[in-house]
């Protein structure tokens, strides 16, 4: 039996009612926060997790929240899988919501990045399966929380990969780590120097991203094969492996927490950078970049 929560009014007063709903039953409940729709299928008890924060689902720190927080609620539901994806095509996050890096209250930042860590920490360690929707433009924020999935599909034209040197950052170095780990360290090395998008078939040609899709129907369509493919694995020896092929990268990460920390609000909250942050956000509204 699943529970399923109804509201009605009842002479007047509005009451709720707990409902029970078997399992046979297929429904899809939803649970969304403001800025990320979750539906759950309940036949085939697979999550699909849609960014939706116009206009380009910038990652400030109340979207990083509520994606931890839903996270934690379908660990909880022992969901078959999650489909992480945008709910608008065509962009599946802009990256951090760059307003979050205008500031140099050091406070401020060290919250920020340490719910930006922490969430990313959330994917990356989550015994869940993942599938990561990539349908639209998934530049710097977007390409490292799609990396901490199990799995990524990815639509046609699109770009994807760490574009802050072009803007004149330095991505951290455990975002670098986890491309290396995807692509190899020569190529992440590249990547990297240059601030480099790749476009959809670049990325599948490096190992970037799994697979190609046409549209976003498609690519939910084929992350239910990839979940449904697990069917048959015991899910204990599935999650065990999931967490010794990744637990290097994670004892790493938090070994440097203090110093990734340190670092990072020491970068962006100097002036020099403050000045560089403001003329690309300039740059980006006249769209001359
Ligand atoms: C130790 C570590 C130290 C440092 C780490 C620093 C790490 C940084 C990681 C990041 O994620 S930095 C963010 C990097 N992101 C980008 O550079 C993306 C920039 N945006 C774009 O390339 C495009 O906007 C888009 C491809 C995502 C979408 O293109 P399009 O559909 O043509 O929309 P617009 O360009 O017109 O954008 C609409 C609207 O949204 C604003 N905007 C876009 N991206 C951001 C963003 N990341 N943060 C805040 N605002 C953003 C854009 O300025 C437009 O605003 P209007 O007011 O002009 O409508």
């Amino acid at each position: 039996m699943f529970k399923g929560i109804c509201r009605e009014t009842h002479n007047g007063n509005m009451v709720t009612k707990i409902l029970k709903i078997p399992k046979f039953f297929t429904c899809i409940r939803n649970f969304s926060s403001e800025n990320v729709l979750v539906e759950v299928n309940n036949k085939t008890n697979t999550a699909i997790l849609r960014l939706s924060r116009p206009p380009v689902n910038g990652l400030n720190l109340e979207v990083l929240n509520e994606f931890e927080s839903l996270l934690s609620q379908l660990e909880q539901q022992k969901v078959n899988g999650v489909i992480i994806t945008s709910n608008k095509e065509g962009i599946l996050t802009g990256g951090i919501d760059i307003a979050e890096l205008q500031t140099i209250d050091q406070r401020r930042l060290k919250k920020y990045w340490t719910t930006f860590r922490d969430t990313f920490l959330k994917l990356y360690n989550t015994p869940l399966l993942t599938v990561a929707v990539i349908n639209g433009h998934s530049p710097a924020g977007g390409c490292l929380f799609s990396t901490a999935c199990d799995y990524r599909v990815m639509t046609r034209n699109y770009n994807i990969g760490g574009n802050e040197t072009q803007l004149g950052l330095v991505a951290p170095i455990w975002f670098m780590d986890r491309v290396a780990d995807l692509i190899g360290h020569r190529q992440a090395e590249l990547a990297f120097t240059q601030g480099k998008l790749f476009s959809t078939d670049e990325a599948h040609k490096l190992g970037l991203i799994d697979e190609i899709v046409e549209n976003t129907a498609e690519g939910l369509s084929k992350a239910q094969i990839i979940i449904n493919s697990f069917a048959n694995v015991p899910k204990k020896a599935r999650e065990i492996s999931k967490r010794f092929t990744r637990q290097q990268f994670l004892d790493k990460m938090i070994r440097d927490t203090d110093d990734d920390i340190r670092h990072f609000v020491n970068h962006i909250g100097s002036n020099e950078t403050q000045k560089i942050i403001e003329q690309y956000m300039q740059k980006l509204k006249s769209k001359r970049f």
